[in-house]
């Protein structure tokens, strides 16, 4: 094919946006021209007429001949929203998890920019504080005061428990709570300051004083000093409660003093309001918080802050792996283990794998924190990739907790049929202690609602969702049944469908076990921390800050409670079962229980007085477990390494999906062509496993399939993706097809 070429920069490669999504050549009139630069958001013609929104993403200097191009209608912001880093990294993602261009980028922006047209962001500002005032006390202590205002109470109990913190930090606890907390503050119950901003790059002085480090953290930060300005990975291998934060504070405090940025990124800041705190009272309005719990408009103001430079630090979840941060010279992933971090829902992506591609591209020192790293870090650190800093110890020399394993089916064999909760009598035993004691329990059982199966009593059938393959959950104070995959209900005194019989529940959910610890101990403040009860950040926060303040002696919880929450009180964590995940069909499903286990026991003995931990369970001597309770992650880990090795798993090969869904028929017919597709382009190298239902074979009335392909490395991969790509625009029967590279959802 012949092609025309122009002059430098009169022609645009483009990234749409669009309905059919790809890259697009565009000339651009010269009355524009000099408003266009790598990065930049433009307006289009598209299709019939159509304007549509992209991105430049190159200057090609030549175009294809016999194609009529078109101009550029319009630049839409005052200066490019992606700087040309970014632009190289969402084009290297959007490329790696096999994701149609532009996608990524109108991902990677804040919807308020996506929304409207580029405009000027808020003036600069000081950091706003929020105290609670001198009535406060009287007010949450007096149960009529806000008994007609249920959010205020939660925000002014919240604070009571803080103290004096930044507002930033009330948002991440309270994402809806603005007209809550101005109402406080009409009340005279809580003030709100604002202290003049510091000066570019200057810290916010000693109020936030860094306390001096341990000798282990002090050697980590050394070597973090040390690599400044280089590529340099680090997996920072700390126990639970060993002061990792501080070593990522006093680190990026060394950043901003040589006039740097730095990117951190969270699990799930809702749940860790107190992290998000921590750096805000360290480092104030350097700080720029990017989460889902803030409204449109303050994304936007959070994101121009620091594309603008006002801000250098961001504090983020997955999706600020895009934060446009400027000269960044740090990131850190915390709790890097965490699978919060891989995105299932819209464009696949990892952010912690990403974390290592930017922090590459822009020379930045990468630190990957957390007390069980996955494996395929750990892998990487053996393999001289990363450097290994540990911190071996909790601070102040505190121990860890002691763990006591219960043998479930032993209590069975041994005549004990019918348990409370599923609470054997080692663990109620050991609540009732720490009741007296006046300490905290954390009870963590991975199961919703108060029976996990329904069961008929005359012909055995469960029941099921209509729409989805799954078993409904037995939701008692709600009196149904739950489907937890698509939300369909159905009453729990419903007859079996099939022949009439009565049903009865089996299996225990969290539900069932804050009933149980009620009953056993009706003196005690019972709360429970799962999705039936807390359906916001504002309310999970309220739970958490009611614990925190010691309101409450137990707190029940999904994996809500495992999280990084630092609560000296607590003394005592009880595991109901730490069986749940382990029959999963999974092949991480070992090291996702090693690593739930190990995170909850750390809740317990942070403060002085020491920790226990009781794990019932029906397995032992499984590794997972067995070695969880010894805090010996490094033998866990060696022999799940040894296991993977021998049967071909990631950290040793690299995987990809495709999952089909669609009618009975379309989703068979289209994962069947897919492997016809597939076997020319296996060559030796890629095994197919499937195509098979997957685990869980019908969702909403969607049937699904899966595929997943296994090969040594990504390239034979993409060469097998190439030949899938013809059938995946147009699968039989209209089925949806979806590509996930190294997947981690294996149902
Ligand atoms: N050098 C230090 N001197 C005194 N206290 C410290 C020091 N470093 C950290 N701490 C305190 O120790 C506690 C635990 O630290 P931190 O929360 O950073 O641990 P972590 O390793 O992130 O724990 P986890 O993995 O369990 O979330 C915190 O309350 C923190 O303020
Ligand atoms: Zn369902």
């Amino acid at each position: 094919m012949a092609l025309r070429c122009y002059t430098p920069r009169v022609l645009v490669e483009v990234a749409v946006a669009a309905a059919v999504r790809g890259r697009f050549t565009y000339r651009v009139p010269s009355a524009l021209a000099p408003g266009v630069s790598l990065g930049q958001r433009v307006a289009v013609p598209f299709g019939k007429s159509r304007r549509a929104t992209g991105y430049v993403v190159g200057f090609p200097a030549s175009a294809p001949d016999g194609i009529e191009l078109r101009d550029v209608v319009e630049v839409l912001d005052p200066f490019p929203p992606f700087t040309p880093e970014l632009v190289e990294l969402l084009r290297w993602a959007e490329e790696y998890y096999l994701v149609p261009p532009g996608e990524l980028l109108r991902a990677a922006l804040p919807p308020g920019l996506n929304a409207r047209r580029g405009e000027a962001g808020p003036a600069r500002r000081g950091v706003e504080y929020a105290a609670p005032a001198e009535a406060a006390a009287g007010a949450a202590a007096d149960p009529k005061a806000l008994a007609r205002a249920p959010a205020q109470r939660a925000v002014l109990e919240y604070l009571l428990a803080r103290g004096r913190i930044p507002v930033e930090e009330l948002r991440a606890a309270f994402p809806k709570g603005r007209p809550a907390v101005a109402a406080l503050a009409r009340r005279g119950l809580v003030r709100l300051e604002t202290e003049t901003p510091v000066a570019r790059g200057a810290l916010l002085p000693a109020s936030a004083a860094a306390p001096v480090l341990t000798p282990a953290q002090a050697a980590a930060l050394v070597e973090l000093d040390a690599a400044a300005g280089t590529f340099q990975p680090f997996l920072l291998h700390g126990v639970t409660g060993s002061g990792k934060t501080e070593v990522y504070l006093q680190a990026i405090a060394r950043a901003r003093g040589a006039g740097k940025g730095a990117l951190v990124l969270v699990p799930e800041i809702a749940l860790t309001p107190q992290l998000a705190g921590r750096f805000r009272a360290r480092f104030g309005d350097d700080v720029a918080l990017m989460h889902s719990g803030l409204s449109d408009a303050e994304r936007h103001a959070e994101w121009l802050r620091l594309r603008r430079g006002d801000a250098r630090i961001c504090v983020g979840v997955r999706s600020a792996i895009f934060a446009p941060v400027q000269d960044l010279a740090i990131i850190v992933v915390d709790e890097e283990h965490d699978p919060s971090f891989k995105q299932e829902d819209g464009p696949p992506y990892h952010a912690r794998d990403l974390a290592v591609v930017r922090a590459k591209r822009e020379d930045a020192v990468l630190v990957l924190g957390s007390a069980t790293p996955s494996l395929e870090t750990l892998e990487n650190a053996r393999a001289g990739r990363y450097r290994k800093l540990e911190l071996p110890a909790r601070v102040d020399d505190r121990p860890l907790p002691e763990v006591e394993l219960v043998d479930l089916g032993r209590l069975r064999r041994g005549g004990v049929a019918k348990l409370p909760g599923l609470l054997a009598p080692q663990l109620s035993e050991a609540i009732a202690r720490t009741l007296e004691a006046s300490q905290q329990v954390i009870l963590f059982l991975n199961r919703r609602g108060y029976e996990t199966l329904v069961v008929c009593e005359v012909c055995g059938a469960e029941a099921q969702c209509t729409e989805c393959a799954v078993s409904l959950t037995h939701h008692a104070r709600r009196g149904i049944l739950l489907c937890h995959y698509c939300g369909r209900t159905e009453r729990m005194d419903a007859r079996c469908p099939a022949c009439g019989g009565v049903r009865y529940g089996v299996g225990v959910g969290t539900e069932q076990v804050e009933a149980a610890v009620r009953e056993l101990f009706p003196a005690a403040r019972v709360a429970r921390l799962d999705r039936d009860v807390v359906t916001s950040a504002d309310d999970t926060a309220a739970v958490l800050a009611r614990f925190a303040r010691r309101e409450l002696d137990v707190l029940v919880g999904t994996q809500m409670v495992t999280k990084g929450h630092d609560f000296p009180g607590v003394t005592l964590v009880g595991v109901v079962l730490a069986d749940t995940a382990l029959a999963l069909p999974d092949f991480r499903a070992a090291e996702r229980t090693f690593q739930l286990l190990t995170q909850v026991a750390g809740r317990a003995g942070r403060g002085a007085e020491g920790g226990r931990v009781v794990v019932q369970t029906f397995n032992p001597r499984t590794p997972a477990i067995a070695l969880a309770a010894r805090h010996d992650y490094a033998a866990f880990a060696a022999g799940e390494l040894d296991r993977r090795r021998t049967v071909g798993y990631p950290p040793f090969t690299r995987m990809m999906a495709a999952r089909v869904e669609g009618s009975e028929d379309g989703a068979r017919r289209s994962a069947e062509a897919l492997a016809h597709a597939a076997r020319p382009a296996l060559g030796g190298e890629v095994a197919m496993l499937g195509p098979a239902p997957a685990a869980i074979e019908r969702i909403r009335g969607r049937h699904r399939w899966h595929l997943l392909f296994r090969a040594d490395g990504p390239k034979a991969l993409f060469r097998v993706h190439a030949a899938l790509a013809r059938v995946a625009v147009r699968p039989p029967g209209g089925a949806a097809i979806r590509f996930d590279m190294d997947p981690y959802s294996m149902m």
